[in-house]
């Protein structure tokens, strides 16, 4: 293995994305929230999105551990995955590889011209699931507003969880409200116990969907993989979209396909590296 020395770091992105990844591989690594805030802070750390840590697995090719640049541990990032995933390749000189992560166990796959194909399992839907904190029947679409009750700006989301939480609005121009200032009340809305990931999405065509995020923990960002999961998931389940749909991010474009035979979502896409480094005294883990 040729994994990164414990002080290293590698800077990588999905579509701007952007992660430092540390391997604990060889050697556990103890991340707390103040630890994973500093290594993030774009003026005084490393800077990025989230803090990825690789750590030993009995079950996959390697543990996957993700940090929002806020400081808590999180389940999923799909963005992420496809990075790993593009590590384990050239590790392993293989073009199959596995990664365990709290949201679930995803099988990663070569999908030629520099892309990662990562099956990200199947969506889930119910209220408990999501986890909202009140028993909705039907989650295509709840009762949440934003704006004046009788003339909303964003109203009616959709919410699935795919393997973090997502709320999806259906807005036909993206800058219907301000994202950076509706983002963190939405987030944070007393409806989302384990608060969420917030989605407005634009469907363009019936395999075409625009998306802008607020993600959880981490706010604006240039492209969000689970986001991209679950508005397909989403927009499919509502019939606004067939079952696979190119999914335009400000950093570039997702494959997504919400497979039948199986209910899994498969999400196709680039990785980039972009350094190595050491971590300074600092940040010293
Ligand atoms: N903000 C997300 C984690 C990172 C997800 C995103 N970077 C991705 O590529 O999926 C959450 O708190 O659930």
């Amino acid at each position: 293995m040729n994994g990164l020395a414990p002080m290293d770091f590698r800077k990588m992105n999905g579509l701007g994305n952007d992660f430092v990844v540390l391997d604990a591989r060889l050697r556990p690594l103890s991340i707390s929230t103040e630890l994973a805030r500093a290594i993030a802070d774009r003026t005084s750390g490393i800077g990025c999105d989230q803090l990825i840590v690789l750590e030993p697995s009995r079950t996959a090719d390697v543990r996957m551990r993700i940090w929002n640049n806020e400081g808590f541990e999180v389940e999923s990032c799909g963005n992420a995955s496809r990075c790993i995933a593009d590590m384990l390749f050239a590790e392993k000189r293989q073009t199959v590889a596995t990664i365990d992560t709290l949201g679930g166990y995803l099988t990663c796959e070569k999908a030629g011209d520099g892309l990662v194909r990562v099956d990200m399992g199947a969506p889930r839907f119910g209220w408990q699931d999501i986890p909202l904190s009140e028993p909705f029947a039907d989650t295509r679409h709840i009762e949440l507003q934003l704006g004046p009750i009788d003339a909303p700006l964003i109203h009616s989301p959709s919410v699935v969880n795919v393997g973090n939480p997502h709320c999806i609005f259906w807005v036909k121009d993206l800058a219907v409200v301000d994202l950076a200032k509706a983002g963190p009340m939405l987030e944070h809305h007393p409806l989302f116990p384990e608060r969420a990931n917030i989605s407005l999405a634009r469907v363009d065509a019936k395999d075409h969907i625009t998306l802008k995020v607020w993600e959880r923990g981490a706010g604006l960002t240039r492209a969000c993989g689970t986001a991209a999961c679950a508005v397909l998931a989403a927009a499919a389940r509502i019939k606004l979209t067939h079952r696979k749909a190119t999914v335009t991010l400000p950093g570039g474009d997702l494959l997504v396909e919400w497979r039948e035979a199986d209910d899994h979502i498969l999400m196709t896409g680039p990785v980039t590296y972009e350094y190595e480094g050491v971590l300074p005294a600092h940040l010293a883990v």
